[in-house]
């Protein structure tokens, strides 16, 4: 499997709705703090304009959601992984992205035997505050050789002038939250994600 090199992360259909069509073919609904009933209907909309758009939607955390909705990946982090039933996630047929901070959260990803692994935050985050520092690019390096050839996603601080050192240590896909919803312009900054990525990107 290969995931596109410019990995987008929102919070809301709003947001997807407004950056997909600028041609983003990976994108994660992160949601935090929503009665289901809501949470459903955002994960439904995003499906739908994700399958017209050409775009591999993955969903964070509710991967039951996920299943019920019919969405074919979903990114879990380790407590995420602890509580999931990562046999269901399979059964459903369901690919699976697994967030990693340290060598042993490294271990307990691969043991699940997931589609991908994440590494962050690479550099600091203003999105959450996390008990890890910054990892660092070398980090990316090592896991790189530790995981072969399966995909690997940098996440953390990343803007698009620290791309090319993220792809340059090992990354795969480059995901990011505010160097897009927090500029002055978010469509254009899309753009530039796109085009910084362009001679990465293979069709789907
Ligand atoms: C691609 C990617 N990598 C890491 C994360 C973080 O997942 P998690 O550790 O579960 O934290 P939350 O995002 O759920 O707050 C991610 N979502 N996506
Ligand atoms: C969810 C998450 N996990 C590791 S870093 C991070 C935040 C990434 O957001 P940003 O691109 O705004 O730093
Ligand atoms: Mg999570």
């Amino acid at each position: 499997m290969r995931l596109d090199p410019f990995y987008l992360i929102v919070d809301s259909t709003a947001w997807i709705e407004r950056l997909v069509p600028l041609g983003v073919k990976l994108v994660q609904l992160r949601i935090k703090d929503m009665p289901e009933a809501a949470l459903r209907d955002e994960i439904r909309r995003t499906r739908t304009v994700c399958a017209g758009a050409g775009c591999q939607l993955i969903v964070n955390d509710y991967w039951r959601i996920a299943i019920d909705e019919g969405c074919d990946f979903v990114h879990l982090g380790q407590e995420d992984l602890a509580d999931a039933d990562v046999a269901a996630i399979r059964a459903a047929g369901m690919k699976l992205g697994i967030s990693t901070h340290d060598e042993a959260e490294l271990e307990t990803a691969l043991a699940a035997q997931p589609d991908y692994v994440a590494l962050g935050p690479v550099y600091p985050t203003v999105l959450k505050q996390m008990k890890w520092a910054p990892q660092g690019l070398d980090r990316l390096s090592a896991w790189r050789k530790r995981i072969g050839t399966l995909p690997l996603v940098a996440i953390g601080g990343l803007t698009v002038e620290r791309l090319e050192g993220v792809f340059a240590h090992g990354a795969d896909s480059a995901a990011v939250v505010t160097d897009i919803t927090r500029n002055p312009d978010p469509e254009a900054r899309t753009r530039a994600w796109i085009a910084a990525t362009e001679r990465r990107r293979q069709p789907l």
